[in-house]
Parts: C-alpha cells; sequence; structure tokens
C-alpha cells in the first residue's frame, strides 16, 4: 500500500529563516504517530504544508501519491492550532453543517461520543468551558471517515481525566487503516497510544522510531527520551 504522507526535500523558509530544512519523511498507514519537538522546532509549519496552507520553499510533499490541494482536503480531516468555528452555532448546528459539508462526516459516531462525553448540543460554542470547545472540535474531526487524521495541539486545555477518555476513545475509534498525525507537547499523557514517533529540532529530522523501539532498545519513555534528547 501507498504511504500515506511522503517528504522528500521537503524545505520551508520564511524570509531567511529556514522553518524546515531538507526533511524527508514517510508515513505509513495504520499508525498513530507523534509530532514531537521543541517550540518553533518546525510542527505546524510541516503540518501547514499538509494540509495545503503553505507551499515548499523547495522539495515536495506528497499526501497519498496527491500534491496537497482539493483531492487531498478530502481524505485528511485537519485540526488546526486555532479553532475555525463560528461560536455563536450551537453544537447541533455544527453537527448539521459538518454532515452537509463533508461527505466522509459519520452524524451517529459524533452523536454517540459528545453523549459519552455529556456535552450539550443545544448549547452555543462560545458558551462552553475551554476544555469542552476542544472536546467538541476533537469529535468533530475525529468523525470524519477520513484517510489521515492531522491534530494540531489537540488537547491542551482538556483535563487529565477527560484526556485518558479522548485518548482511549476518540484516537482509536476511528476509521481502520489510517493514520493519524498528532503535535502535542502532552508527551506521557499520549505516549500509550502512540505507535511510532517523529522528533524534529531546527526543522530538521532528529529521529523517527517506534515507541517499542525506543523502550526495548533505549529502555525509556517517550517522554524521557525527549527530554533527554531536548534538554535546555
Ligand atoms: N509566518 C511566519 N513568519 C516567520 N516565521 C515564522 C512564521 N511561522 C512560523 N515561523 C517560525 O518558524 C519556526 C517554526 O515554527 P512552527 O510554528 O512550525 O513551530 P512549532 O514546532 O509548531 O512550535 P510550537 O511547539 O511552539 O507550536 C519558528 O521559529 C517560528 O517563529
Amino acid at each position: 500500500m501507498k504511504p500515506i504522507l511522503e517528504c522528500q526535500g521537503l524545505t520551508k523558509k520564511y524570509g531567511n529563516f529556514f522553518a524546515l530544512s531538507n526533511l524527508n519523511l514517510t508515513l505509513e498507514r495504520g499508525q498513530i504517530i507523534g509530532l514531537l519537538g521543541p517550540n518553533g522546532s518546525g510542527k505546524t509549519t510541516l503540518i501547514k504544508l499538509a494540509n495545503g496552507l503553505l507551499t515548499p520553499t523547495d522539495g515536495h510533499i506528497i499526501i497519498n501519491s496527491m500534491s496537497p490541494g482539493v483531492e487531498t482536503k478530502k481524505i485528511i480531516s485537519y485540526l488546526p492550532e486555532r479553532s475555525y468555528l463560528n461560536t455563536h452555532m450551537r453544537v447541533e448546528d455544527i453537527l448539521t453543517y459538518y454532515v452537509d459539508f463533508y461527505e466522509n462526516f459519520n452524524l451517529s459516531r459524533a452523536t454517540a461520543m459528545l453523549k459519552d462525553l455529556e456535552i450539550d448540543t443545544h448549547a452555543r460554542l462560545r458558551s462552553l468551558s475551554k476544555g469542552t470547545k476542544e472536546k467538541v472540535q476533537l469529535v468533530l474531526v475525529m468523525s470524519r471517515d477520513a484517510d489521515l487524521y492531522i491534530l494540531d495541539e489537540p488537547i491542551g486545555g482538556v483535563d487529565p481525566a477527560a484526556r485518558d477518555y479522548i485518548l482511549q476513545t476518540i484516537l482509536t475509534n476511528y476509521t481502520e487503516n489510517a493514520t493519524v498525525l498528532i503535535s502535542t507537547h502532552l508527551i506521557s499523557d499520549i505516549e500509550n497510544v502512540l505507535d511510532s514517533v517523529v522528533f524534529l529540532q531546527y526543522g530538521q529530522l532528529v529521529l523517527n522510531a517506534t515507541v517499542d523501539e525506543i523502550r526495548s532498545q533505549r529502555g525509556k519513555s517517550v517522554d524521557a527520551l525527549f527530554r533527554e534528547v531536548f534538554r535546555c
């Protein structure tokens, strides 16, 4: 099966600054991958390139054998770092909007998850707490039957107990053979659901390894390895 995402010599400059530099990376299907790195290492830049929101300065990024564009947006479900939803809307109206907008939106899955999370679908988004808004957005994104889910800092505002539910239920209840790419600093919370990790630093690839390899060969958790590699 073709990889879901491939980068070859991917470079992105902002002016003279290299946010990503000659990145070569392949993401296989059916995996949950952590995109990890210190602040400013290029995670969001890579995510925006994958979603066609930025264009490469050099090199290529290919999604399911296509350049980012209209066709790849159909198969990527993307949670950006900042909300794009109209906060005046009620949750139930946003659901209707998603049903209209995305052919691959699974309303029954979304409704079941919102019920489990005890989120009132009559509520307007602006009346919900920060963490609850994040849950709603994550439910919306994970309820599409996508090939690639890209989540940029998905659970920063969610309390630790709800994080467990979200990680166990939402992130594992998605389309079979789909890939989930998660950028986060909450490594210890998330590492148990990850299959592999990609470490970025100064826009370059520092490590691309499975979580099992890190644990068995280095005898460390991903969180411990991250702290060691990126010690200030
Ligand atoms: N529009 C822009 N113009 C100029 N520089 C930018 C722009 N966007 C990002 N950068 C710079 O590019 C580098 C990579 O930024 P990016 O947002 O990709 O990092 P990140 O790994 O997602 O960081 P964080 O963990 O803090 O979210 C940073 O040094 C940032 O200041």
